[in-house]
Formats: structure tokens, C-alpha cells, sequence
């Protein structure tokens, strides 16, 4: 796995304001939203494109555009629906697929819930979006699901990502074949006994939408 820690003032700048415990839930959203929108910037630069003739008021020019099929953006609900408004900004005719996931904060495995995607991936290039890569068994589950279905070039955008849950990726998705690619604000530097991101910035679900359950 590709991993890309975006260094950019103004990448620091939001992320230590996203981070303080003070910031209320209607800001948090918007600092998220205007994060993942510099982090899409780097998240595409692969994207791929394929060339188009335009004219100018000048004279006929070559250009591009983005090429066929679309790219797939998948949000991890709940948490990485807070990152969908950002991503398209950038990719407004990407289509748009779910995955419910949820972490047991107790013994933190990830189960799936939910899910509404099309069950034919094949030559797609897919953009998931997660908030947070903790222990990593939340994303890797859905990396692997995409694989599945036929995905061929897989970017993780977090906005921040631990040591620990990076490393299982690492680990756990080394067999694949397909290029996979992991872009985030920050890596932290660890995980707590509960398995949270520290620094980090809390329960991004719940910081975004409010306590659950
Ligand atoms: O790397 P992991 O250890 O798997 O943890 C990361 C996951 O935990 C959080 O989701 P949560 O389960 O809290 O669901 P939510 O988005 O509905 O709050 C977060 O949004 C990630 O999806
Ligand atoms: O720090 C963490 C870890 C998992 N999920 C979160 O929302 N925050
Ligand atoms: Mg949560």
C-alpha cells in the first residue's frame, strides 16, 4: 500500500482546529468537509483521464476529461458521510456507493451492515471514505469488499490514520494485485487501550452527528 501523509499548512491548520475538543459539532462539519477537500486534491492526482477536443475563442485545443466508467466514491457510514460533500466537490460525476460499518468498541472488530453498491466493479477506480483508520479492521474489511467485486484501483482517504491500523493494512491486503493507495491529513502516533487515535480527535461519528445510541 501507497501511503501519503498530506504536508500542508493549511492541512495542519484545520486538522488541529478539528482536533480541539472545543469545536462544536456544526463546525466540525465544516472543517471536515473543507479538509477532505484538500485531501481530494491529492487523493485524485491519479484519477484517470482520457483526451478531448474543445475549441477555445481562440482556436481548437486538446484537453481531458475524466475517462469512463466513473470513478466510485463509497463513504463508510456513519462517520464518512461527513466527507462525501468534500470528495465530490472535486469529482462531481463520480457515482456514489454505501458501506454501513461499525466497530464493537469492546472487542473492535468491524461488522457490515449495510451496503449499496454495484455488484460489478470491474475496471472501476474506487475512493473510500473514512474518517478514521484506527486499528484498521474497519477499512481493510472494505478494501476487501471492493476487491471482490472487481475494483481495480483502490484509494483510502482518512483524515487521520494511526501507525498500528496502517500497518495492518499493510499486512492484511499484501496479496493483492491492484494498486491500493492511502492519503491522510496526519499519522498519529498511536492507539490507546480502547483503541482509539491518539492525539487523534475523538469519535468522529459521534463529533460529527452527535452521541450514538
Ligand atoms: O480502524 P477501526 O479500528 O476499524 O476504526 C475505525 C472506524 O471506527 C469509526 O466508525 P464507528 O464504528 O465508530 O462507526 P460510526 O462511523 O457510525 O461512528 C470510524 O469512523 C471508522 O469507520
Ligand atoms: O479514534 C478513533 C478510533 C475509531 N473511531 C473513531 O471515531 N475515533
Ligand atoms: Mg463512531
Amino acid at each position: 500500500m501507497d501511503t501519503l501523509v498530506v504536508d500542508h499548512p493549511l492541512v495542519a491548520h484545520k486538522l488541529t482546529a478539528l482536533r480541539d475538543v472545543r469545536t462544536d459539532s456544526p463546525t466540525f462539519r465544516r472543517l471536515a468537509d473543507e479538509l477532505v477537500t484538500l485531501l481530494a486534491y491529492e487523493a485524485t492526482r491519479d484519477v484517470r483521464v482520457e483526451p478531448t477536443e474543445i475549441t477555445t475563442p481562440v482556436s481548437p485545443a486538446t484537453g481531458v476529461r475524466l475517462a469512463s466508467p466513473k470513478p466510485l466514491v463509497v463513504p463508510i457510514l456513519r462517520a464518512g458521510l461527513g466527507m462525501l460533500d468534500g470528495m465530490v466537490r472535486l469529482l462531481p460525476t463520480a457515482e456514489v456507493g454505501f458501506l454501513g460499518m461499525v466497530r464493537n468498541e469492546e472487542t473492535l472488530q468491524a461488522s457490515t451492515y449495510a451496503e449499496r453498491l454495484p455488484d460489478d466493479l470491474s475496471g472501476r477506480q474506487c475512493y473510500v471514505l473514512d474518517p478514521m483508520l484506527a486499528t484498521g479492521g474497519t477499512l481493510a474489511a472494505a478494501i476487501r469488499f471492493l476487491v471482490d467485486r472487481g475494483a481495480d484501483h483502490i484509494t483510502a482517504v482518512c483524515l487521520l490514520a494511526a501507525p498500528e491500523g496502517t500497518a495492518r493494512l499493510e499486512h492484511e491486503l499484501a496479496d493483492l494485485t491492484i494498486p491500493v493507495r492511502m492519503v491522510t491529513a496526519a499519522m498519529d502516533e498511536r492507539l490507546n487501550e480502547l483503541g482509539y487515535i491518539v492525539p487523534g480527535l475523538g469519535d468522529a461519528g459521534d463529533r460529527l452527528y452527535g452521541v450514538a445510541d
